[in-house]
């Protein structure tokens, strides 16, 4: 059996070749986010039920009733359109490799998100918090706090990004309410935590690949996510698959009017892995142009990810060492991201 390496160690990988089966309403759930909106604390308490045996079974599910308007997502395919439609010149005038932080556009191949691939076939484009560059946090060199690049003369662009970013960033925070109660805590739990989080909105664009003729070179290469979780927003092109606890592919299809949301590496630390973090990979066999958005949600740079009250159960123990959430993001960007403003 082959394996992966992630930032909380290796996993498995079944050699079982590029299909997956279409995965089960019980293996990722549809969740109705509507009682962390407005809801009495009994929905709550029964949507939180719910997200936890998710976490545990299959750490993917996707959430209706969100909060954000359709509007507000279409806003951002169509910028994520445009900006890939750009020249290749504007858009390495924004390249990653011109940050310090970890923003901007990396072209095809250039990132490999499985340190054993080839490179991915997507190219993308990254922004997070804006944070001005004479910012004390900034100044002290934590790199992922920092400001945004942008291609000039796109001001529709610009603001249709940073709306959905300010829009993921709220609903993170419902999300986390939901995460506190599903482990048993005080729903603002997770809040001083989050003031100034490491919250990464991306744009991904896969060129078609009807043929798989390097099995090292695919969409998105197999991986966990890093941060806490993430909020994906698929268009009507099916590509995402997950590994189950049994080892077998499932395809993650987009579901209208939903997010699909996921564990990641600091999440499974949190609660000593009992909330999995779970393989997942991109293969864009359909013969069309694909564009994903994942939006990357974890705590400030400053907070220590440790097990969480409780979530070491009496015959386990602590699985990983305490570390600052800024240093581990920084470890696992260095280690898939030759261009990686951390390490210039
Ligand atoms: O494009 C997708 O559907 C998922 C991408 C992904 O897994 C990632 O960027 O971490
Ligand atoms: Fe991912």
């Amino acid at each position: 059996m082959a394996t992966v390496m992630t930032g909380n160690g290796e996993r498995r990988l079944p050699a079982t070749g590029f299909d997956a089966r279409v995965a089960g309403c019980d293996e990722i759930p549809v969740l109705d986010l509507a009682p962390f909106a407005c809801g009495a604390a009994a929905a709550r308490q029964a949507l939180a039920m719910r997200l936890r045996e998710a976490c545990i079974r299959s750490g993917f599910f996707y959430i209706r009733n969100h909060g954000i308007p359709q509007d507000v997502v279409a806003s951002v395919f169509s910028a994520a359109k445009d900006y890939f439609a750009l020249p290749d010149a504007d858009k390495m005038a924004t390249h990653v490799g011109r940050s310090r932080n970890n923003r901007g556009y990396a072209a095809l191949l250039e990132e490999n998100t499985d340190p054993s691939g080839a490179g991915d076939l997507h190219e993308s484009f990254d922004i997070a918090l804006d944070v001005p560059a004479d910012d004390p946090d900034v100044l002290a060199g934590k790199v992922l706090y920092g400001p945004n690049q942008w291609p000039t003369g796109r001001p529709a662009l610009r603001a249709a990004l940073e709306r959905y970013h300010a829009e993921m960033c709220a609903l993170s925070h419902r999300l986390l309410a939901a995460f506190a109660l599903s482990l048993a805590l005080p729903e603002d739990y997770f809040e001083p935590m989050i003031r100034k989080p490491l919250a990464t909105l991306r744009v991904l664009h896969y060129p078609p690949q009807p043929e798989v003729d390097d099995a090292r070179r695919i969409g998105t290469g197999a991986h966990t996510d890093y941060e806490c979780f993430t909020i994906l927003a698929q268009d009507d092109v099916p590509a995402l698959q997950v590994l189950s606890a049994q080892d077998e592919w499932l395809a993650a299809p987009p579901v209208p009017g939903c997010f699909l949301v996921n564990i990641g590496d600091q999440m499974a630390r949190w609660t000593n892995d009992r909330y999995v973090s779970t393989v997942h990979r991109v293969i864009n066999r359909t013969g069309r142009e694909r564009y994903s958005i994942p939006f990357f949600f974890g705590p400030d740079y400053d907070t220590v990810v440790t097990a969480l009250p409780g979530c070491v159960a009496a015959d386990d123990t602590q699985r990983y060492a305490p570390i600052r959430s800024g240093d581990y993001i920084n470890e696992r960007f260095t280690a898939t991201f030759a261009n990686y403003g951390g390490k210039l």
